[in-house]
């Protein structure tokens, strides 16, 4: 079966989008593969192991994403867009029962997830350190492994994966927090009615001519619907603009502009001509409580304010969307369900199904072990820097701490029991970890007093 890949592990924004995709009903005969990067994601499409890819490219609070344009800008450059999906996104505050907000002293999660939530964290957990892991999901698995008083921004599905409780609900600064999805493949889509085309270009480094680049769209009556600029990577100061626009590459105006902005001698790399996954949507409302971006950034409205709150413009999940798709209501994490499996996530929640669920393969299971190695790597780095800044506090020669040590070690042997682990085993990888740290230390000398 034909295989289309998303940034893992389960329990991503960026699967419940694949499930919808799916439920959609356009591709049925995909088998979704849970990657641990994005990078993994478009390789993977590059190299043809995969039939398409589906990525997050922007969102309403916090802009675009930028890793996924500047893999399509720089190194996926055959990639094309094939469908687009905007789709809201809520954000809860997850832990292990028993914890209060009052109570927790760090939070977990995607840079993006805590980028949107900063408000919240601000006012209710203000002495809270955050703490960036690679997804949401990882967040809740990590928060769910540990005894600390932590919390993880994310899902309510990783919330139920992971066991740990919905401590605050919705905590998004903006209510209408949507992003945009992109499915990827090595072809364009085919052209139809409300298509968009994406594509990225470079204009020479003189007066006027980004001016000049953009009256091409302009005299031939093309809505640009998104603008943005990212560095060139040549050298400070040179840009690379993303457009969007509505209308199919093949489309005589359209066609015309691009082989004018060819003419004059701009780079040029054609994201595609592609369609939003439900047809009809609408255009873009105007702008109105909520976050503008979101709307200028190609939301399509179906002309309901969508249940995310209010101004909310995500065409896709406008309940008049759900009924023209006959697609079931949102799920608690303020999306649809995905496709009915008996005996899937749904039933196990809900506690009708008691068969044995099926687990993953070896090539998943070992992808998810590469996503959490990618984790205890970041957590390492972020212990050795700590390290290094105790010893610029110690003086030199006085660098051991024994009843520290003993502590350290004493808590990873309760982490681990509580975790279901031998302590021992745990206690060996903390007495490497302090050997390491002690050496970091030496090397630095203390501090010069
Ligand atoms: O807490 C300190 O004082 C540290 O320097 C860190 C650390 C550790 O790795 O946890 C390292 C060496 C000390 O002997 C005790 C603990």
């Amino acid at each position: 079966m034909a295989k289309i890949g998303y940034l893992g592990p389960p329990g991503t924004f960026s699967e419940l989008a694949l499930q919808y995709y799916l439920a959609a009903g356009e591709q049925r005969d995909l088998e979704p593969v849970c990657l641990p990067s994005l990078d993994d994601v478009l390789a993977g499409v590059d190299r043809g192991e995969l039939a398409a890819g589906l990525v997050p490219l922007e969102n309403s609070s916090e802009g675009a994403v930028n890793r996924t344009q500047d893999l399509l800008a720089h190194r996926f450059t055959g990639l094309f867009i094939q469908k687009e999906m905007v789709l809201p996104v809520e954000h809860h505050l997850l832990a292990r029962p028993g914890m209060t907000v009052a109570a927790v002293r760090r939070v977990l999660s995607h840079p993006q997830a805590l980028a949107q939530c900063r408000g919240y964290l601000r006012r209710l957990l203000p002495g809270a350190l955050e703490m960036e892991t690679a997804s949401t999901a990882a967040a809740a698995a990590m928060v769910a492994a540990s005894g600390e008083p932590w919390a993880a921004i994310g899902t309510r599905a990783a919330a139920r994966a992971c066991g740990l409780s919905v401590l605050a609900e919705k905590i998004n600064d903006c209510q209408s927090n949507a992003t945009r999805f992109v499915v990827l493949g090595r072809q364009d889509g085919e052209p139809g009615a409300g298509c968009k085309t994406s594509l990225i270009f470079s204009v020479a480094d003189r007066p006027g001519e980004l001016y000049s680049a953009l009256a091409e769209f302009a005299r031939r009556g093309i809505n640009l619907t998104r603008i943005e600029s990212r560095p060139a990577r040549s050298r400070l100061g040179e840009y690379l603009f993303f457009i969007d626009l509505a209308g199919h590459r093949q489309d005589a105006p359209v066609k015309e502009a691009l082989q004018a902005l060819a003419a004059r001698g701009a780079g040029l790399r054609l994201l595609g001509s592609y369609r939003p996954l439900e047809e009809g949507a609408g255009k873009a409302p105007g702008r109105g409580a909520g976050c503008g971006p979101g709307r200028a950034a190609g939301c399509r409205s179906g002309g309901s304010s969508g249940p995310g709150g209010e101004g909310c413009c995500f065409a896709v999940n406008s309940q008049a969307g759900l009924e023209k798709t006959g697609l079931p209501e949102r799920n608690g994490d303020g999306w649809p369900h995905p496709a009915y499996v008996p005996g899937g996530e749904a039933d196990r929640a809900a506690g009708v199904c008691r068969q044995e669920p099926v687990g993953p393969g070896l090539p998943e299971l070992r992808r998810q072990i590469d996503a959490v190695d990618a984790q205890l790597v970041d957590l390492l780095v972020q212990r050795m820097q700590l390290v290094e800044q105790v010893g610029r506090l110690k003086q030199a020669g006085r660098i051991r701490d024994y009843a520290r040590e003993e502590e350290v070690l004493r808590r990873a042997g309760e982490h681990a029991r509580a975790a279901g682990v031998r302590p021992e085993l745990m206690k060996q990888v903390f007495q490497l970890l302090i050997r390491q740290a002690v050496e970091i230390q030496d090397k630095s000398g203390g501090a010069q007093v």
